[in-house]
């Protein structure tokens, strides 16, 4: 039912008949999450899945899949699903007859596209050595491969050569390894124990190039599921202070179990909104060392096939600037911590808005008090020029980007700041001046709002109480409806008071440097 539910909205959707939202509310299919999640999914993997179909002549082999909307989402979620676990005998059967037909065919797609990558794994120095590992992984009869000469060319010609069961020691990361794609380490040991931990070279270099010594103290501000806390647990040798936040619940809660089963014993994790931790705390008096994570677009994943698909929500301006809003609030709040004097920003995002641009603003708003550091200089992928650099002094270079094709990782964006020795006043203060204060309290309230409203748009909301709702023509229910509603009145009061006390509309705050230095600050609540 669910297969052929979601093959009948698609061919609406095709036939613009109506849009997914409405055709899903008005199924008589009961799990509403389910179904409108597998119809975005196949409409989002679309172009790649025809290819395959296409190639592997699957339609013409079997005549239960005549139907091409079915042939889509039982394909889908075979490759790239949760692997037809509700489908029945016959569904199930014509697929995985071609089972090694459809997984080639997807492999030599994503080949095409120039998009596989190596297995990297990075070892867990709270648990065992380097050494260790390798040792390891040779007895088990991987092959360690070395590079011919010491340059970034030979280093990254190694690296695509390497077969499934051949390995490198990076040159940059000491602790990391790469293996052959498609190794698959899932069920070794080593990754059970704890002792070794999937994390893409990209995503290793925040936590290496901010580099908290044994014995500091360091705020992780978007930290779970913890594979950055648990690389900078390692850096501190357990010792130190690491707080790690998260505001997500559930993601919290996978740290604490990844932080444990990874013997870091010097992190504290709480489940708090960044934006809402009071930099005053005496709890976070001694913080040196902080690493701003936040969510992203996620454009930089290659796993995700984004070269492949048409996945225009992920980029829409609109959506961008959105992310970009909270990143800038993240990381400006960040910077207002007293003892702060190095820290590093990173994306798994490819969009400017959300890397150079965030990263431009930020020191814009908090004066000259921190600087761009070079990060890992000898990488050849760097950031790029802004085309409006709102001041003259932000050097782009500085930053670091990774790139699928040129760099054998994710996309990836890192910059790294620190703060100017000389400095007297404090950067709240600047903050507060500058008008950022405002902005953020502003994005914080708009992002809960957004949260609450957007989670009952969602058809998860729905029926996530598991019982029969009173669901409205657009499909929410009208008690949480007057909620939202409110909600959303209580935003507007919130945001023309930022915008009468600042003169502008966030996240413009450009000229709001020489207004406020004709006025008073009055700093906004509520
Ligand atoms: C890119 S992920 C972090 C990945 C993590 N650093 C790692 O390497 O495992 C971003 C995380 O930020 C969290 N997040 C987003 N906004 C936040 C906020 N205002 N306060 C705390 N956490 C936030 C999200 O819940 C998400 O888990």
């Amino acid at each position: 039912m669910l297969y052929t539910e979601a093959s009948r909205i698609l061919q609406n959707v095709q036939e613009k008949k109506a849009s997914v939202k409405n055709l899903v509310l008005s199924s008589k299919y009961k799990n509403k999450k389910q179904l409108f999640a597998l119809v975005c999914e196949t409409l989002k993997y679309k172009p790649i899945l025809v290819k395959i179909l296409e190639n592997t002549k699957l339609q013409k082999r079997e005549k239960i899949l005549k139907s091409d909307g079915l042939a889509l989402v039982l394909v889908y979620d075979f490759l790239l699903g949760k692997g037809l676990i509700r489908a029945n005998f016959k569904f199930k059967n014509a697929i995985s007859k071609h089972k090694s037909a459809l997984q080639s065919e997807l492999a030599r797609l994503k080949v095409k596209a120039g998009i596989i990558l190596p297995r990297y794994i990075r070892v867990n120095t709270l648990k065992t050595s380097v050494k260790d590992v390798i040792d390891h992984f040779k007895k088990e009869g991987f092959l360690q491969q070395h590079i011919t000469s010491p340059s970034y060319e030979s280093y990254i010609s190694t690296v695509r050569s390497l077969a499934k069961n051949h390995f490198l020691l990076d040159i940059h990361i000491p602790e990391l390894l790469a293996f052959g794609a498609g190794t698959d380490l899932h069920d070794h040991v080593l990754y059970k124990s704890g002792e070794i931990i999937f994390q893409d070279k990209a995503s290793c270099i925040p936590g290496y190039v901010l580099a908290p010594p044994p014995g500091s103290e360091v705020m992780d501000c978007c930290a779970a599921p913890g594979n950055k806390t648990s690389q900078l647990a390692a850096m501190m040798q357990n010792k130190g202070k690491l707080h790690a936040f998260d505001k997500d619940p559930k993601r919290t809660a996978t740290m604490v179990t990844m932080l444990l089963r990874s013997g870091v014993l010097c992190a504290s994790c709480e489940n708090i909104d960044f934006l809402r931790c009071d930099p005053e705390s005496p709890k976070y008096k001694d913080v040196e060392y902080i690493l701003v994570d936040p969510s992203c677009s996620g454009s930089g994943i290659v796993n995700r096939l984004n070269d492949m698909t048409d996945d225009a929500m992920s980029t829409a301006a609109s959506r961008l600037d959105g992310l970009g809003r909270i990143q800038l609030s993240i990381l400006v709040h960040a910077m207002t911590f007293p003892k702060v004097k190095k820290l590093v920003y990173s994306t798994c995002s490819v969009h400017q808005r959300e890397n150079e641009s965030v990263v431009n603003r930020a020191l814009q708003l908090t004066g000259d008090h921190f600087k761009l550091i070079m990060v890992m200089k000898e990488l050849p992928s760097r950031g790029k020029e802004l085309s409006e650099p709102s001041n003259g002094f932000f050097q782009a270079k500085k930053c670091l980007r990774m790139d699928p094709v040129s760099d054998l990782t994710n996309g990836f964006f890192v910059a790294m700041f620190e703060k100017r020795k000389h400095v007297t006043d404090s950067v709240k203060d600047i903050v507060e001046q500058s008008g950022a204060k405002d902005f953020i309290h502003f994005v914080s309230k708009e992002t809960h709002v957004k949260e609450k409203t957007e989670c009952l748009k969602s058809p998860k909301q729905i029926n996530s109480h598991g019982h029969d709702m009173d669901i409205s023509e657009n499909g929410q229910t009208n008690g949480r409806k007057q909620k939202v509603k409110g909600k959303k009145n209580k935003l507007q009061v919130i945001k023309q008071r930022v915008v009468e006390k600042t003169n502008l509309k966030p996240p413009e705050l450009k000229s709001r440097n020489k207004k406020k230095q004709k006025r008073k600050h009055r700093p906004v609540t509520g």
